[in-house]
């Protein structure tokens, strides 16, 4: 094309301005209707357009909080590549402990990030029994975390977990369904020898909890994972983007195992409360 087609003055100029269509629609008609046809020059992929509406640049990592706006490429970067497999015909869970269950759902890339986006906010609650974020004021077994409300992510998470935790749910717990699932207590964990290594024996508030690894296990830190007191059995081998799925009260009375050096991160989600 050519620019001279724009310099035409009549009432067929070529403009994109139109009551009943964008900008670009309305250029395009402008073109077709002076007999100027556009054509695709290649069919490489250069990537997507981003809804300024909802891409919020001032965020860190802002791909990450497109789980809903932007579904296919989010998972591509976010989902395991592993998380298919799950769903195979004939697939052996993974149960290092009596109804615990180990499944892969988040790329490394998810954990490097989630990470990021706690620690650039920075505000880890104070490991303290008050707890003004919480509708009670009072947390009985309180960790290090940050809550997915206090970074903007709480409806996103919500959102994985009724996508990509939920259906991994009811293929293990067999006739519990629950969809949406509800979850009030989502939080990155942080484990780290000076600040708190450990957390004390327990029940969780939930019918079942997930707890996905966002590091590893003598790479990143020493020590750490869940002890399942009743089983005498631990998961200390976590798995980078592999997530805990236990019920969260009577039979699965657990502590977390102290950390001897550097950091341990969790993602923890209390379901169905
Ligand atoms: O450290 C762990 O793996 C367990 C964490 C836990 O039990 C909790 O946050 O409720
Ligand atoms: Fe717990």
């Amino acid at each position: 094309m050519n620019v001279s087609v724009f310099r035409i003055k009549s009432e067929e100029s070529i403009s994109y301005l139109s009551e009943d269509m964008d900008p670009d629609m309305a250029f395009c008609a402008a073109l077709r209707k002076r007999g100027i046809m556009m054509h695709v020059s290649n069919e490489q992929d250069l990537g997507h357009l981003v809804n300024p509406d909802n891409f919020d640049v001032s965020r860190k990592h802002p791909d990450i909080y497109q789980v809903m706006d932007n579904k296919i490429e989010w998972e591509s970067r976010y989902l395991s590549p592993e998380y298919a497999e799950n769903f195979a015909e004939g697939r052996k869970h993974a149960m290092p402990c009596p109804d615990v269950y180990w499944f892969p759902i988040m790329s490394p890339r998810f954990c490097s990030e989630w990470i990021e986006v706690m620690e650039n906010f920075g505000q880890w609650s104070d490991g303290s029994n008050q707890d003004n974020r919480l509708e009670g004021g009072y947390e009985a077994v309180p960790t290090r975390d940050i809550h997915m409300k206090q970074v903007g992510l709480d409806i996103q998470w919500l959102y994985i977990l009724k996508e990509y935790v939920r259906p991994l749910q009811e293929m293990v717990f067999i006739g519990y369904y629950h969809n949406p699932p509800v979850s009030l207590m989502n939080f990155v964990v942080r484990y780290k020898p000076n600040e708190q290594p450990s957390l004390r024996p327990h029940h969780d508030s939930s019918t079942y909890t997930i707890n996905i690894a966002l590091n590893t296990p003598n790479v990143d830190f020493e020590g750490g994972g869940c002890n399942f007191i009743r089983y005498n059995c631990s998961v200390k081998d976590t798995k980078l983007g592999w997530m805990l799925m236990h019920p969260g009260r009577l039979t699965h009375f657990h502590e977390g195992l102290r950390v001897t050096k550097g950091t341990r991160y969790i993602m923890i989600s209390f379901v169905d409360p």
